[in-house]
């Protein structure tokens, strides 16, 4: 790993996208019925690295610090102390080289399709020819073709979610970062929103960060899932992903139940009844 020491970079590692090093976030928070504030300590020394071209999934249990995190490299939050670079640069703020997809689309109600996905295009100040080519690949790549004109409120969820996909892949970001992006579609919706996804990824090669409450996403798709633990916000474990791709059908795999118990019993401290986990088939997308 790279060595930030005495805050130069002394060795770089080509294969590293993105550094956090020693991350602390410590929100004033206001006591219950009282003016005073108290410090919360929402993250406590993260140390991660994410390499070029990764599928990294964080889990964790509701409050440890995923979404602070996933904004700090997003450049939208800022450490209390520490750094997260990306290719060496210290992220300082948010810019196109890292494309945000959130749970709530957060698409644009006035726009149609096509401008929705050209909408960072045309930040970029990309000619109007070249944006409705680069906006209609992405279209087709998430399997939109023919909705062009609609506007959002008359899409389904899980067609909304792949408009935010296209929106942020289409001004071509380095990093995807990605928020719980699939939790508010149903769970068909939701397996063939990953399978599209891992298509997606093969094929554009980019560096993802994907938050989840659900384990057997998290394992479907990661390369490495980051279980994190909560109060304070730390990681507890990093458990890399070896089940080869593609992936259909994996869920069933005896490797597959091995990962989610695995991630499952860490989530639960170690206290999980591993009896009753062994003997249960019916462990199948246990959420966080
Ligand atoms: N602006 C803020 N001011 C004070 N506390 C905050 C602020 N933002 C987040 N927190 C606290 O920091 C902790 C981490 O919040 P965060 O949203 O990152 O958690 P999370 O792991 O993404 O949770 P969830 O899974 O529920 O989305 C929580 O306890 C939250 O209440």
């Amino acid at each position: 790993m790279t060595d930030f020491t005495d805050d130069t970079v002394a060795v770089h590692d080509e294969t590293e996208k993105i550094v956090a090093v020693n991350i602390n976030k410590i929100y004033k928070v206001r006591q219950k019925d009282s003016e005073k504030l108290t410090e919360f300590q929402a993250l406590k020394n993260i140390n991660l690295t994410v390499k070029k071209e990764e599928f990294l999934v964080i889990v964790g249990p509701s409050g440890c610090g995923k979404s602070t995190f996933l904004d700090m490299v997003a450049g939208l939050a800022h450490p209390t102390s520490g750094e997260i670079y990306m290719d060496e640069k210290l992220i300082t703020g948010p810019a196109l080289d890292r494309g945000i997809v959130l749970q709530g689309y957060a698409l644009f109600p006035w726009r149609s399709i096509r401008k929705n996905v050209e909408f960072g295009l045309e930040i970029k100040k990309i000619p109007r020819k070249e944006r409705t080519e680069i906006s209609q690949r992405f279209i087709d790549l998430v399997n939109l073709h023919g909705f062009e004109d609609r506007y959002p409120h008359e899409l389904s969820g899980g067609m909304k979610q792949r408009v935010a996909i296209a929106r942020a892949l289409a001004y071509d970001p380095e990093v995807l970062l990605m928020d719980e992006p699939f939790a508010a579609v149903d769970a068909q919706t939701r397996e063939s929103l990953q399978e599209e996804l891992l298509r997606i990824w093969e094929k554009t090669k980019k560096t993802i960060i994907f938050i989840t409450h659900s384990i057997d996403e998290a394992i479907f798709l990661a390369d490495r899932v980051v279980v994190m633990s909560a109060d304070p916000g730390e990681i507890k474990e990093t458990i890399n992903i070896e089940l080869p791709r593609p992936r259909d059908g994996i869920r069933a795999s005896a490797e597959f139940g091995r990962l989610r118990q695995k991630i499952w019993q860490l989530l639960q401290n170690g206290h999980a009844d591993t009896e009753e986990l062994r003997q249960s088939d019916n462990l199948n997308d246990r959420a966080v």
